[in-house]
């Protein structure tokens, strides 16, 4: 059975002072989280920092949300996975859309990332997703096989998490039908060797569409961006029903 993964991508928000503060909140509703599920925060690099100081184990993991094939050298503005697994960092997000369409992310350098951080010793949680355009005009099937596909070259199967995030519901607050992200989820399970890798939904989840989403027999958690800002309200959603 996949493992339960369900985790708040902060991306760049949080000071190291708001994310205590976030910790604090957070921690006081994880008591009745039931063990079935891992709760991962990836936060910015600065807050990593202070938040590895603060979690002493107990059940939140840390994950970071970017990290470079290379262990040390001339990369300005990157960082590397022996820097992150130092301060404790688990989970690392790789591919994210913004990254693909912002920094030129390609499935070679996400697959070179993939390789290098589970080398490491840290879990990728690999990105894959279709625009709107790409929705509409049927080739959501094409694109998210090659992104698999190219993602996933001589991956071990089985420290990986996947997340699938259709870009056209990623903070839009238009998520993508429950039993869709299932139907889309199960072809991505179609192209991988291992049963067990945990596959999450992306895009808008919140408190009142988690339950529905949980209940999806393909989905294993979920990745989820402006909804984990709020303390209160990403526990909800980690304490889903
Ligand atoms: O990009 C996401 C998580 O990685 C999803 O963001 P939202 O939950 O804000 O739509």
């Amino acid at each position: 059975m996949p493992k339960v993964v369900i985790a708040g991508n902060w991306k760049m928000h949080k000071t190291q002072r708001e994310a205590l503060e976030f910790l604090q909140d957070f921690k006081s509703h994880l008591d009745e989280t039931p063990d079935d599920r891992e709760v991962v925060l990836c936060a910015p690099f600065t807050a990593l920092a202070v938040l590895s100081k603060t979690l002493h184990g107990g059940r939140i993991r840390l994950g970071a949300q970017n990290v470079h094939w290379e262990k040390s050298g001339a990369y300005t503005g990157e960082i590397s996975a022996d820097m992150l697994t130092e301060i404790g960092v688990h989970y690392v997000v790789i591919g994210h859309s913004e990254r693909r369409q912002y920094f030129g992310e390609t499935d070679e350098t996400v697959n070179l990332r993939v390789i290098s951080a589970q080398k490491q010793g840290l879990i990728p949680i690999i990105c894959v997703g279709e625009s709107k355009a790409q929705r509409d005009a049927g080739e959501t099937e094409k694109v998210i096989i090659k992104q698999i596909q190219g993602g996933l070259v001589n991956v071990d199967q089985k420290n990986l998490v996947i997340a699938y995030e259709p870009i056209w519901a990623i903070g839009t607050g238009e998520t993508c039908e429950s039993e869709e992200a299932n139907r889309v989820i199960g072809l991505i399970r179609q192209q991988l060797d291992n049963p067990d890798v945990t596959i999450q939904y992306g895009g808008s989840v919140k408190p009142d569409n988690i339950d529905e989403i949980m209940a999806q027999s393909q989905i294993n958690g979920a990745l989820v961006g402006g909804a984990s800002l709020d303390p209160t309200v990403f526990a909800r959603i980690v304490n889903y029903r």
